[in-house]
């Protein structure tokens, strides 16, 4: 059961697919107006248990499309009429599906006014949006359009029945318009448009309704390992190095290198060796610029840090690691915060590394100007990028749009290049070369701050080195990296607000997280 659960919260899909599953469902024998009963129940319950009906009798507005989505729309009104809901519907269609024709019927045979017009329609303590749904491809126009602004400036709660209408369900892209919901009830499976950007500040609060969807008819649409999954909490606590073995020492705990920092940035290094510590990496050593050696050694008294010759500039020249030391003494290297462009050897030089190579941030507008894809020819061993948008448009210049669908171009990326990458945002995303996808279902605002991302490169950094002798997929370390990126950052915004979060208290924030569990 726990099981179940945990495998359908990992799941997204795209409208095709929903209706793929959805067949499957059918053609086992469930009927669609069994399935719309059920799941139209589910959604009333919780609608009655967020707004109950009493004291005071509250006034509800259903908006009802032409769709499916319209027919739950209507079995909530039905129900919550009878739980003493004062009910008024919106149907501004003239054509409806026939299943939804008759709970429009059925609805109006109660004595439940209907309106087709807007401005008829009363204002009501909150609305039941059940225009469109996973059906919607084309862009609202005209009337419909029109009464969707309206309805917005009302400002009174939505809560919108598997998406908010006018959003597309794939890319999230708004389809000419589409009601700013307060809450959203997605319906049985996550759909992608939930983990896209471009979407998130339509949906107001989102919660899954599980309808019981069979894992088998899931299986049978997506196959055993989906393509595309949510991150869970149970995904990224699976690859952490805990517990720790009894019988172990500090380099079997993986050795990081991290090669950051210039005369200019001397903060970005210090934050990403902070990172990098709450990972709990066994060796931690740090290339710096000669100038900054005694500021790191005292913020990370625990790192061997390597003072590097520098140019004019204050950024390093040369990467001059001790004695006896190569690359190949690493178990992984995480290269780029706070270096300028001035580095450009450096970049070139760890390329040859034969273990992990993270790239963030200078080194990533570094490869860019490199030649991203000739580049990255060159490693032998796994390479993990992590852009934001901006970088990730200098690297891959021939990707198009990255906002109009960014789990698309963050595929094309990694196919094209070979390496893993986590492109940032509001919802981050992280696919393999192969095009195994994880995203990151939940984050906060607070951390869109300079130097958060400095925080993640030094945290992934570590579980790289630490997962080096593990037989771990890359993009799995990675996705545990962001998710605990993220939990830091949303801990710390609800102990502190969101504008409490900057990247040094992100960094104090890692452990809480852990010890939470
Ligand atoms: N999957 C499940 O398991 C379950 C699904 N359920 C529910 O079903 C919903 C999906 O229902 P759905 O397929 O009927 O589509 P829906 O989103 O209601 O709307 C499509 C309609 O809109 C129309 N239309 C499109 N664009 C338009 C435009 N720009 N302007 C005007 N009209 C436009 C389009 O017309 P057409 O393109 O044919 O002209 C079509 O008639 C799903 O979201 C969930 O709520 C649950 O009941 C049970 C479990
Ligand atoms: N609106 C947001 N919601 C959630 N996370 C965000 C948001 N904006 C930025 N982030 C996260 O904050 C980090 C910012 O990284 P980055 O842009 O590299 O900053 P910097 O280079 O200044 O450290 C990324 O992990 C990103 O996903
Ligand atoms: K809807």
């Amino acid at each position: 059961m726990q099981d179940r659960q945990e495998k359908i919260s990992q799941v997204v899909v795209t409208a095709a697919q929903m209706r793929d599953i959805e067949q499957q469902i059918f053609a086992a024998g469930m009927p669609v107006v069994a399935l719309m009963e059920k799941v139209a129940g589910l959604i009333a319950r919780r609608v009655q248990d967020l707004i109950p009906p009493t004291p005071l009798k509250k006034r509800v507005g259903i908006l009802v499309g032409p769709g499916h989505n319209g027919g739950d729309a209507l079995v909530v009104a039905r129900e919550l009429y009878f739980r003493g809901y004062e009910i008024w519907i919106y149907s501004p269609f003239e054509k409806l599906k026939e299943l939804t024709t008759q709970h429009l019927q059925y609805a109006q045979s109660l004595g439940i006014p209907c309106y087709s017009a807007i401005e008829e329609l009363p204002d009501c303590d909150f609305l039941i949006d059940g225009l469109f749904g996973f059906g919607l491809e084309r862009t609202i126009t005209d009337a419909i359009a029109t009464a969707i602004n309206e309805l917005n400036e009302r400002n009174q709660p939505i809560f919108s029945i598997d998406l908010p209408s006018g959003i597309h369900t794939d890319t999230g892209e708004v389809l000419g318009t589409a009601i700013r919901a307060t809450h959203t009830f997605c319906l049985g499976l996550w759909k992608l448009a939930f983990l896209q950007d471009q979407a998130l500040d339509y949906f107001g609060k989102v919660e899954l309704i599980d309808f019981d969807i069979p894992l088998a008819d899931v299986q049978a649409v997506l196959g055993e390992v989906p393509k595309i999954k949510r991150i869970t909490k149970v995904t990224a606590l699976s690859t952490l190095p805990l517990p720790r073995p009894p019988v172990t020492h500090k380099y079997k705990e993986g050795h990081l290198l991290l090669v950051c920092g210039s005369r200019r940035y001397a903060g970005g290094a210090i934050l990403t060796g902070l990172g990098a510590r709450a990972s709990g990496v066994g060796m931690l050593s740090i290339a710096v610029p000669e100038s900054l050696k005694y500021l790191l050694v005292s913020h990370l008294p625990e790192a061997l840090i390597i003072g590097c010759p520098e140019t004019e500039t204050g950024a390093i020249s040369q990467l001059q690691l001790p004695e006896k030391t190569d690359l190949s003494s690493f178990s992984a290297i995480a290269i780029g915060p706070g270096l300028t462009k001035d580095s450009t050897p450096i970049v070139q030089a760890v390329m040859k590394s034969p273990e992990p190579l993270l790239l963030d941030a200078d080194a990533l507008n570094i490869l860019a100007q490199l030649g991203t894809i000739p580049t990255l020819q060159q490693r032998q061993a796994a390479t993990v990028l992590t852009p934001h948008t901006g970088e990730f448009q200098r690297l891959f210049p021939d990707i198009a749009d990255v906002k109009a669908d960014k789990i698309k171009a963050v595929q094309a990326a990694a196919s094209q290049c070979g390496a893993t990458i986590l492109l940032k945002g509001a919802r981050t995303a992280i696919s393999n070369p192969q095009g195994a996808v994880w995203i990151n279902p939940e984050s906060t605002p607070a951390l869109a701050r300079g130097g958060s991302g400095d925080v993640l490169t030094g945290l992934l950094g570590g579980l790289l080195a630490q997962a080096a002798t593990k037989q771990i997929p890359i993009e799995d370390i990675v996705a545990t990296a962001a998710w605990w990126h993220s939990q830091a950052g949303i801990l710390a915004a609800q102990e502190r607000t969101e504008l409490g979060v900057d990247a040094f208290t992100l960094t104090q924030y890692l452990m809480p997280v852990l010890k939470q569990i």
